[in-house]
């Protein structure tokens, strides 16, 4: 499994394919192609000065009679976690914080209108060690918590709506913890909080240690720039999860995730534009960076040694449009900003029958189901 020395998949077909190839290819693996955005010369020795990528590309939509254009920017986080996991809990918070606030204000520069970071972006992914300590000390109060309050004052400062995924813990309810993405609108005010749907049980991955699956459904939040969702990381593998947020108007799906080459790079390209397509909606895929070791060994469950890293985060952050075509991913092995310019009006349901599947999944949810199979 390649690590940080394979840089994307991109890069490999731009390397090895004669140009005419490298065309066919691309319209194929990315549809339609995304214009390059141009962006402030500034932006970019700010993002060269700072070690991390910067791309920018625009979705074009058919102009229509009825509706003027609606036109929002995205920016799309993906970075590694600065300091060893050993070091103590409220260094490695700040030096996350510190990284987080350099690239929003070269996203603020670029004319980003809504910033979304990985999932559980003040912390190194521990989930995997299925220790209590130091990990829970990340949780933090997803009304007031010290990220919270840094998130609102980006959100003053740049005018951006911000997604910010973080572990939650509920003081009102036993200090419970929770996979949890918080979305402050650029007023600086919490518009509110979403929860992770779906928990993996795969290996290193499985986090209901920490937590359980989320009870607060699939919330749609209404910002200035447009309608919005987040499906944490592992609900991108379940359709009906990202078929709900679209139900309920979400215009951009944000998929904040943490994922390991062995588990799930052959489905990344995959998944979230094949949502994008399916829910006619925009859906825009963030991963984490490079590999983080532990203080302890832990094991997998799967009878292979115990070991102290989870595997390579490899990045390749995107975004999808709801007629197929998506922008290149940023690298596997760098820190990123990836801005793009959306049309909202690509968003329109035409073929939807929903009627019809609630009915069948209503009875195919009875005890007494029988499925309907024709036979001979
Ligand atoms: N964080 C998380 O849910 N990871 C699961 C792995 C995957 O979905 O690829």
């Amino acid at each position: 499994m390649a690590g940080a020395e394979w840089e994307s998949l991109e890069q490999c077909l731009e390397k090895n394919l004669p140009l005419a190839d490298l065309r066919e290819v691309k319209r194929i693996l990315y549809g339609k192609e995304t214009r390059e955005l141009h962006l402030p010369s500034g932006a970019f020795e700010a993002a060269s000065k700072g070690d991390f990528e910067l791309r920018g590309y625009g979705f074009e939509a058919a102009e229509e009679q009825q509706r003027r254009p609606r036109i929002v920017r995205v920016g799309l986080v993906q970075n590694r976690t600065p300091l060893p996991t050993d070091t103590p809990v409220v260094k490695q918070v700040t030096a996350l914080h510190r990284r987080i606030e350099a690239i929003t204000e070269v996203a603020a520069t670029c004319g980003v209108n809504i910033i979304c970071f990985q999932e559980a972006w003040t912390m190194p992914f521990a989930f995997c060690t299925r220790e209590r300590l130091p990990w829970t000390e990340f949780a933090e109060s997803a009304e007031d918590g010290p990220t919270i309050r840094f998130c609102q004052e980006l959100a003053r400062k740049h005018d951006m709506v911000v997604v910010s995924p973080i572990l939650e813990r509920d003081a009102e309810h036993g200090d419970v913890l929770w996979n949890t993405a918080v979305v402050i609108s650029n007023s600086g005010a919490v518009l509110g909080k979403t929860r992770k749907n779906h928990i993996p049980r795969v290996g290193d991955f499985n986090e209901s240690t920490y937590y359980m699956e989320g009870n607060l459904g699939h919330p749609v939040f209404q910002t200035q720039f447009g309608r919005i969702a987040v499906n944490i990381c592992y609900g991108r593998h379940h359709p009906l999860n990202w078929l709900m947020y679209s139900i309920n108007g979400a215009e951009i799906i944000f998929n904040p995730s943490a994922t390991v080459g062995a588990l799930s790079e052959s489905l990344w390209p995959i998944e979230a534009r094949n949502a994008a397509i399916a829910n006619h909606c925009f859906t825009c895929a963030i991963n984490r960076v490079g590999e983080e070791r532990f203080p302890n060994e832990f094991t997998s469950g799967d009878g292979k040694k115990a070991h102290r890293d989870f595997g390579y985060f490899y990045g390749s952050s995107y975004v999808a449009a709801p007629d197929g075509s998506r922008t290149p991913g940023l690298s596997r092995n760098r820190d990123g900003l990836l801005v793009t310019e959306l049309d909202l009006n690509l968003c329109r349901q035409m073929t939807g029958r929903y009627k019809m599947y609630a009915r069948e999944l209503t009875e195919a949810v009875k005890p007494n189901y029988s499925p309907n199979i024709m036979k001979e």
